[in-house]
């Protein structure tokens, strides 16, 4: 039996630590709320951020970093914008040797970085493994088949993740493209805002499908020039990821697009959220990157001007629409 620890109860987070204990591992999730802890704990369930699942007792749920011990894997579950701060304190205690396996996805706003370069910056020594793909929490936790990428630069690590965590309804695919991994997961939350806007406008299913298609030729053009290999892009943690979340309103990030296409405000929608829709900080720092480096991405610039810039709706819908006519080119 293995020894799994988890940072970050949030939904996933709780949904991995699920998954690695229905796989038979020993497993330690750290949550930030008391109340979680407890409601772990005493309760099996995680009342806040995943209501109405049980929790299996081969979870224990704690505080501190320091009660983590040393885990076979530690999972890094943390919203993107927090990871380089938990990571920080993590690092206090953590032992070096233990592989981290990056759950997150987004990129870092204040700095532009991918949060596994955040990662090597803060603990430089423990080897990082990214888990990316196609995985509402929820359809996870309940044990509904689910198929991820796990992508490391050591494969006899992420192959021993795999086999920890993996089990016919969480299939594992590996692969050596830490960076397109992680690149999939985090822009497709962009694009599933935009998704969001045409389901909520009622813009139809042609506008979607063209829509998911364009996302994934600027997904691709990001990732190149990030150096991530374009196969990644059409595997799970891209093309896969991007359909999931463009598909349904269990998508935080659609539900955010789908809010803003009825007609809500965004200070509106934002106010009071007590779960992450990572496309909206994301949204920001992709546009600057992609401005600053000269990327095509209209889509993405759809997107930050709804979000960050004080664009009507209907202006940013008829300025993507009416672009020039160009070369269908995807790679
Ligand atoms: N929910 C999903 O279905 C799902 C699936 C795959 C990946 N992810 C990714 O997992 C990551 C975590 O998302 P989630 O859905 O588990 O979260 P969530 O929205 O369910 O919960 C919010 C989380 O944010 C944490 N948080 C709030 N303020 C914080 C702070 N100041 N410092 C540190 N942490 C703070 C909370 O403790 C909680 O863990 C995100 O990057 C998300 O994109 C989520
Ligand atoms: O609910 P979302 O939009 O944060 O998406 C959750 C996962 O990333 C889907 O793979």
């Amino acid at each position: 039996m293995g020894k799994i620890a988890v940072v970050g109860a949030g939904a996933w987070g709780t949904a991995l630590a699920i998954t690695a204990a229905r796989a038979g591992n020993e497993v330690t999730i750290r949550a930030r709320e008391p109340e979680v802890v407890a409601s772990i704990n005493e309760q099996r369930e995680n009342s806040l951020f995943l209501p109405g699942v049980e929790i299996p007792s081969n979870i224990k749920a704690v505080a501190d970093f320091a009660e983590l011990d040393t885990p076979d894997f530690l999972l890094m579950v943390a919203p993107a914008q927090f990871v380089r701060l938990v990571a920080a304190d993590l690092s206090k205690t953590l032992k070096e040797s233990v592989p981290v396996v990056l759950c997150s996805k987004g990129i870092e706003q204040s700095s532009g970085k991918l949060i596994s370069d955040v990662m090597a910056e803060v603990m430089p020594k423990n080897p990082l493994v990214v888990l990316s793909g196609p995985s509402f929490a929820l359809e996870a936790a309940r044990g509904l088949p689910t198929a991820v990428t796990i992508a490391s630069k050591y494969q006899k690590l992420a192959q021993s993740l795999a086999e920890a965590i993996g089990q016919p309804t969480f299939r594992p695919y590996l692969s050596r493209d830490v960076v397109g991994a992680e690149i999939g997961g985090a822009v497709k939350n962009v694009f599933a805002i935009a998704c969001g806007v045409v389901a909520g406008k009622q813009l139809g299913e042609n506008a979607r499908a063209a829509l998911i298609t364009r996302s994934l030729a600027e997904m691709v053009r990001f990732g190149e020039s990030r150096g991530a290999d374009p196969e990644t892009m059409v595997g799970l943690s891209g093309l896969g990821d991007l359909i999931l979340t463009c598909s349904s309103p269990q998508s935080r990030n659609m539900s955010l697009g789908m809010a803003l296409g009825e007609g809500k405000d965004i200070a509106e929608i934002m106010k009071n959220r007590k779960t992450v829709a990572e496309g909206y900080y994301t949204s920001e720092i992709l546009y600057r990157i992609a401005t600053e480096e000269k990327i095509d991405m209209p889509v993405a610039k759809a997107v930050y001007d709804l979000l960050h810039g004080d664009k009507k709706l209907d202006d940013v819908i008829s300025e993507l629409l009416s672009r020039p006519i160009s070369k269908e080119e995807m790679f």
